[in-house]
């Protein structure tokens, strides 16, 4: 067997690091090679541009930019090339096909390793196809497929290597299951501050989620720390790999619950390699559809509202609006306008009259076109049918006289009066408030735009060839339905309906599948973030008796009572004094309100090194932070605080959202502080 034994290992890991020194160095001279041609063909340029005609410059910009682009494309490898002599690889799999004598290895890292000069695989990138049996299976029969067909053998042995700085940390080989260990040295770990990289220890679930190129719309509902965001960014980096003659990163789009959530995982496609994904926020999407012409309130404002002042009537008109019910009215409403909007006329242009039946039967033949397009199309074929019945050209007050008469036979243009008249038409009016001065409310932002997609049509998406959803729970029906109009392709859709932050709006994966009849829904149960302890704490907010916690242990978590408000922010101070001392490297206190959290930063400003996370915050900060439920979603902390959990401030069913979503954030050590009486929803 090659390189049986460690102290093999570990003079092949010298080896390949020799080997990859010496293709940085190669990668170093012709770079360097690269940029003195530049110099010298710009130079070359500047000085003969006199004698140089339109077609010389045009071959010669395009020569320069091909040289660029080949530069470019070396410092890119280059930079592959260094991380791979940081750590070169992380698994290794022995495979032997039927008709070979021996088993080869295959070592396995985050980029492909491939020796040009000897034309030998060194190192095999994580996403090709051989590499997945590394994540599928253990010693003995395995298969994998390529587009090709399906290739069987066995595995002979199985590694895994902890490489760091170049140094082998650790190397163990397994006859039973040694991903577990690995992962749990890995889980045991304190956080970084932003999200990392998971491909040495993807799990078979994960894996099949990931390399998935079949199915047109996943869903991946899975309970609170399965890595979902995790397998999503993943499975980009597969799909950017895989198909990388047709998309590229700019094609897929993530869209995402905050700035300071897409600064958080805006590491991991660098970390394997590929370039940052556009990312765009529900609200930044809303505004570019409504092209800012009506200003709204934020989903952040729609749930602080009903944190702060729960009134019924908001409560019922949000409840309304997220129903599939609501969605099927608008839909009928499109065909009610369809049918009784228009009145439509004969029409008299100079001593031309054009009967009613012709301009009905042109409308009808433009059906397919959104409606409030179609005007522009009937009014130019009546001036051509008025044309052939003068056999003259038509003079401008003609044209402008059917250009006004063939909108006015339907009813309304304008998108909000078209929107108002729904409610009128549902016989509802008091479902939809608007006061010019705050805004639309945001529950009537996504219904809007989705009238105006259908009756106006938007096509400035086209271009995304991935869409990727995370935080699926928080999106309604009417909003998959504009997503699903709105981005034809294919989509990979993630969340949790337990971690809703308004339960009066809620998605589950079920109400997600009516919208996506096509969908793959995949539902992962195994939680990886925090430890037992913590995850039966929150099961006690939401019982899920499917979900499966890596069996990995930790402090009980601590419900501490204080007699008054200044004890308990004195015991928020040694929290964060013991913390300091710790070890850990990241701790959230996570409040209910925007309100609590201000006033807790106030209070606690003085000790140095607290961040305060708003919805205006654009970037992920170390250390503590102070931030609410809603905004904390999607992150994880070492140890998490959750301050004033007494009955008086969790007692809805929304605040019993954000309590759980706050628990469910901490990795290794959870504190709850309160004062007067426990939330009734921790019984004991
Ligand atoms: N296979 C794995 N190997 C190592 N770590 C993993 C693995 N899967 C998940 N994790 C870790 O578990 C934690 C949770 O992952 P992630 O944030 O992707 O989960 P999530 O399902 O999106 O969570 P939530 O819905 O609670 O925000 C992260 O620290 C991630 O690195």
């Amino acid at each position: 067997m090659i390189n049986a034994t460690e102290p093999e290992e570990r003079a092949y890991l010298e080896e390949i690091k020799e080997k990859l020194a010496l293709a940085i160095k190669r990668v170093d001279d012709a770079v360097r090679q690269y940029s003195s041609d530049l110099r010298e063909k710009k130079r070359y340029i500047h000085e003969h541009q006199s004698g140089m005609d339109e077609a010389d410059m045009v071959a010669a910009d395009q020569s320069i930019n091909r040289m660029a682009f080949t530069g470019e494309a070396a410092v890119a490898r280059k930079r592959k090339l260094f991380k791979l002599g940081q750590s070169p690889y992380f698994g290794r799999i022995d495979f032997r096909t039927p008709n070979q004598e021996q088993a080869l290895p295959v070592y396995i890292g985050v980029h492909s390793f491939v020796d040009e000069l000897q034309r030998q695989s060194f190192i095999y990138d994580w996403r090709v196809p051989i590499a997945s049996m590394f994540y599928d299976f253990e010693l003995g029969e395995a298969f994998y497929s390529t587009p090709s067909g399906t290739v069987s053998g066995s595995i002979t042995l199985k590694r895994q290597y902890k490489i760091r700085d170049g140094r082998l940390e650790f190397m163990l080989e397994n006859d039973v299951n040694i991903h577990d260990d690995v992962l749990q040295r890995e889980l045991a770990k304190s956080s970084d501050d932003k999200m990392k990289n998971i491909v040495a220890t993807i799990q078979r679930d994960q894996n099949a989620v990931i390399r998935n190129e079949t199915d047109p719309v996943m869903v991946i509902q899975g309970v609170a720390g399965s890595g979902k965001t995790s397998i999503a960014l993943h499975r980009m980096a597969f799909l950017l790999y895989r198909f990388r003659d047709t998309i590229a990163a700019k094609d897929l789009l993530i869209i995402s619950p905050n700035k300071v959530f897409a600064d958080y995982i805006s590491n991991v496609l660098p970390e394997l390699g590929e370039e940052h994904i556009p990312e765009m926020g529900m609200e930044e999407l809303a505004a570019d559809l409504l092209e800012n012409r009506y200003p709204f309130q934020s989903f952040f404002e729609q749930v602080s509202a009903l944190l702060e002042s729960p009134h019924p009537a908001f409560i019922e008109r949000i409840q309304f609006k997220s129903s599939f019910e609501f969605l099927s009215q608008l839909n009928q409403f499109l065909l009610h306008i369809e049918n009784t909007y228009f009145t439509i006329t004969e029409l008299r242009v100079g001593k031309v009259v054009v009967p009613r039946q012709v301009i009905e039967q042109k409308f009808r033949t433009y059906h397919r076109v959104p409606l409030l397009k179609r005007f522009p199309l009937v009014s130019q074929d009546i001036r051509d049918y008025v044309r052939n019945a003068t056999g003259r050209k038509l003079s401008g007050q003609e044209k402008g006289t059917i250009g006004e008469a063939i909108p006015r036979m339907f009813r309304l243009h304008q998108l909000m009066d078209l929107y108002r008249d729904f409610y009128r038409w549902l016989g509802q009016p008091a479902l939809f408030r608007f006061d010019p001065n705050r805004g639309l409310e945001y529950a009537d932002v996504f219904p809007l735009i989705y009238l105006r997609l259908r009756l106006e049509g938007i096509s400035s998406y086209d271009h995304v060839k991935h869409l990727l959803v995370d935080e699926m729970q928080d999106y309604t029906p009417v909003q998959y339905a504009v997503l699903s109009r709105l981005f034809r392709c294919r989509k990979t859709i993630l969340g949790d309906v337990s971690q809703t932050v308004n339960p009066y709006s809620a998605s589950s994966a079920e109400t997600i599948e009516r919208v996506f009849p096509q969908a793959e829904v995949v539902r992962l149960f195994r939680s990886y973030r925090s430890t037992l302890e913590i995850t039966a704490f929150a099961q006690r907010l939401r019982p899920n008796p499917d979900i499966l916690p890596l069996e990995r242990h930790g402090p009980a978590p601590v419900l501490a009572h204080c007699a008054s408000l200044g004890e308990e922010v004195a015991a928020i101070r040694q929290l964060l004094a013991d913390f300091k001392s710790s070890g850990n490297h990241s701790l959230g206190i996570i409040c209910k309100t925007l309100r609590q959290a201000e006033q807790l930063h106030r209070e606690l400003a003085a000790l140095g090194g607290v961040h305060l996370l708003t919805a205006e915050s654009t970037t992920f900060k170390e250390g503590v932070v102070i931030t609410t439920a809603h905004l904390a979603k999607g992150l994880e902390f070492d140890e998490v605080i959750v301050p004033f959990a007494s009955d008086r401030v969790y007692k809805t069913e929304v605040d019993k959202s954000m309590l759980y979503v706050a628990c469910t954030r901490a990795m290794h050590r959870l504190t709850l502080t309160y004062t007067g009486v426990l939330t009734a929803f921790l019984p004991a």
